[in-house]
């Protein structure tokens, strides 16, 4: 008998879908299987004001119709006005905030330099329950780049929720046992992002046998037993780690370059890949909450209504190695095993 999952339709909180023709091209791919996204913000400008989140909300839909809910973030800048912040929240524009490191990766030549100068915005997002984002790397060129992730932790998230314990954070896109042990040293109002990428490769893959340009993204991928604990974290059933697949496209002549732009795109197979790594762990089950229930948990809002099956096959699914916008082809996240778990 063929063996089929299904879960209420899930949702990715942290995807990126860019703008224009590379926004046409690749956001079929997320609408196809979820049902609402946490859109990132690091656009060229950012996404800086209600007004902008809104103008951004209206070109997505144009492209996804209204079968895929985008949820916006504002990319929080020393500039942001808190003011304009609570009020595009509370009229419904943002779900949230996010934190970039000025420099810390694609895009984020605005983010912010020093934290100490935020504590009235992350004041003001505490009072109104808005979740703030943060990619937690610091960028101090002193700092290893496999260190970066562990360092933030410690000098710059950690301080910030002793000062405002009430604020509502998620560490997005994990990768280190570091983070998962600072999530399960805090309380419930911390959360956390993995990728499907990060649970798949580890800095080996990247480096072994040749240099791979789309396995490199932000933050970098760390070694074996760092996966290990994602593994552990994503299949545990903990509510508070959720899928935020970071799906990040470039096009193939930026990632295939001397200097190589980091990001995975993931959009087209992720839920194939879950499904396949969540078996292959022996956590089938565990599937439904870490993609469609711990999610809307956090973020307070309903699970899906609709639902997502999955089927087991008896040869490798076929997806396409790459796809073709208008501002050039993008390669899929090559998971370097086959996977028998196809969505219908
Ligand atoms: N993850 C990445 O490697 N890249 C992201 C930025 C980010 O999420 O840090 C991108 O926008 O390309
Ligand atoms: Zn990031
Ligand atoms: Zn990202």
């Amino acid at each position: 008998m063929t063996q089929t999952l299904t879960i209420p339709r899930p949702d990715d909180w942290h995807l990126h879908l860019r703008d224009g023709a590379m926004l046409a091209g690749i956001a079929p791919e997320s609408a196809r299987h979820f049902a609402r996204a946490i859109i990132m913000p690091n656009l060229v400008p950012p996404v800086v004001t209600g007004a902008d989140a809104a103008a951004y909300h209206g070109r997505i839909r144009a492209v996804t119709g209204a079968g895929f809910t985008p949820l916006m973030t504002l990319y929080l800048t020393e500039a942001t006005d808190p003011a304009d912040l609570v009020a595009a929240h509370a009229q419904g524009i943002i779900t949230a905030v996010k934190l970039y490191p000025a420099g810390a990766t694609t895009n984020s030549a605005s983010g912010v330099r020093d934290f100490d100068r935020m504590r009235p915005v992350f004041e003001a997002m505490a009072e109104a329950g808005i979740p703030l984002l943060c990619h937690g790397e610091v960028t101090d060129p002193e700092i290893d780049i496999f260190d970066r992730e562990a360092v933030f932790i410690d000098r710059v998230l950690d301080p910030i929720r002793r000062r405002t314990p009430a604020l509502r954070v998620v560490m997005e896109h994990i990768t280190t046992a570091d983070a998962v042990a600072y999530v399960h040293s805090q309380p419930e109002n911390l959360g956390a992002t993995i990728t499907t990428h990060h649970l798949v490769i580890n800095r080996n893959h990247i480096l072994v046998g040749g240099i791979k340009p789309h396995y490199y993204c932000l933050p970098v991928a760390k070694r074996e037993t760092h996966r290990q604990a994602l593994l552990s974290a994503a299949t545990s059933g903990d509510a508070r780690f959720f899928l935020g697949t970071d799906s990040a496209p470039h096009t193939d002549d930026a990632k295939e370059s001397a200097c190589g732009c980091a990001g995975c795109f993931t959009a087209t197979n992720t839920m194939s890949i879950l499904a396949q790594v969540f078996d292959d762990a022996g956590a089938l089950d565990k599937l439904e909450g870490f993609a469609s229930r711990n999610g809307p948990g956090f973020y307070r809002l309903p699970v899906n209504e609709g639902t997502l099956t999955l089927e087991k096959t008896d040869t490798p699914v076929i997806y396409p190695a790459k796809i073709e916008t208008g501002a050039g082809p993008v390669t899929v996240f090559d998971p370097g095993f086959p996977l028998y778990w196809r969505v219908l």
